[in-house]
């Protein structure tokens, strides 16, 4: 069952709940903790650069890109290839698509070291994930805060809080007209795991 907790407001624009469904404990506690942990020390994490404001910024977290071979991902003008499923990746992804009956040909994991590390807004609206993309995303660790503003009215915003082994699905024309991040956080300091599964067409 769907544990959708929306919080905060927007004086002109009703967030479209059911472009998002939340289940809470996706995996327990304990095995979303140790898959943490073993990702953390085992996946080969990068620092990518972004181009910002004609400046080259080191983007504040760390990230991986798996998925089927070419499967190329595109952004911020880099290419990048895939690499290719590990048994854990793949394990989690199989136990996706038995709960959401649905089927990924790529995953983006993000590192948030601490408090500190986040990502700025966004929406995952690049082209090979085709016109609505279904995305898939499990939290892993710390506990962070998750918000989404209207692409064209920013005088509001609506959070939600994603809990270790939580699995939130982003669907419909959610991407068209909502962006979302994850703040820095002063008091969430611990480590956190994200993977988005998508589609790439
Ligand atoms: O860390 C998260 O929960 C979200 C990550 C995200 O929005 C993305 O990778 O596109
Ligand atoms: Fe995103």
């Amino acid at each position: 069952m769907s544990q959708l907790n929306l919080f905060g407001s927007d004086k002109n624009l009703v967030f479209p709940q059911n472009l998002l469904e939340y289940y809470a404990a996706f995996l327990h506690e304990e095995q979303g903790r140790s898959l943490m942990h073993q990702l953390a020390e085992e996946v080969p994490w990068t620092q990518q650069t972004i181009r910002m404001y004609g400046k080259q910024l080191l983007t504040p977290r760390l990230t991986a890109w798996y998925g089927d071979k070419g499967k190329a991902y595109r952004f911020s003008g880099s290419t990048f290839e895939p690499l290719p499923w590990t048994a854990e990746l793949s394990n989690l992804k199989e136990k996706i698509a038995e709960f959401t009956g649905l089927n990924f040909n790529s995953v983006l994991l993000n590192y948030y070291r601490n408090g500190n590390d986040s990502v700025a807004w966004h929406s995952d609206n690049e082209e090979e994930l085709g016109n609505n993309p279904c995305i898939v995303s499990v939290s892993l660790g710390q506990p962070r805060q998750f918000d989404f503003r209207h692409k064209t009215d920013h005088s509001g915003k609506y959070s939600l809080r994603l809990e270790n082994g939580s699995l939130l699905i982003m669907k419909g024309d959610l991407q068209h007209h909502w962006e979302h991040r994850i703040p820095k956080s002063a008091k969430d300091t611990g480590e956190r795991i994200n993977l988005t599964f998508r589609t790439i067409m």
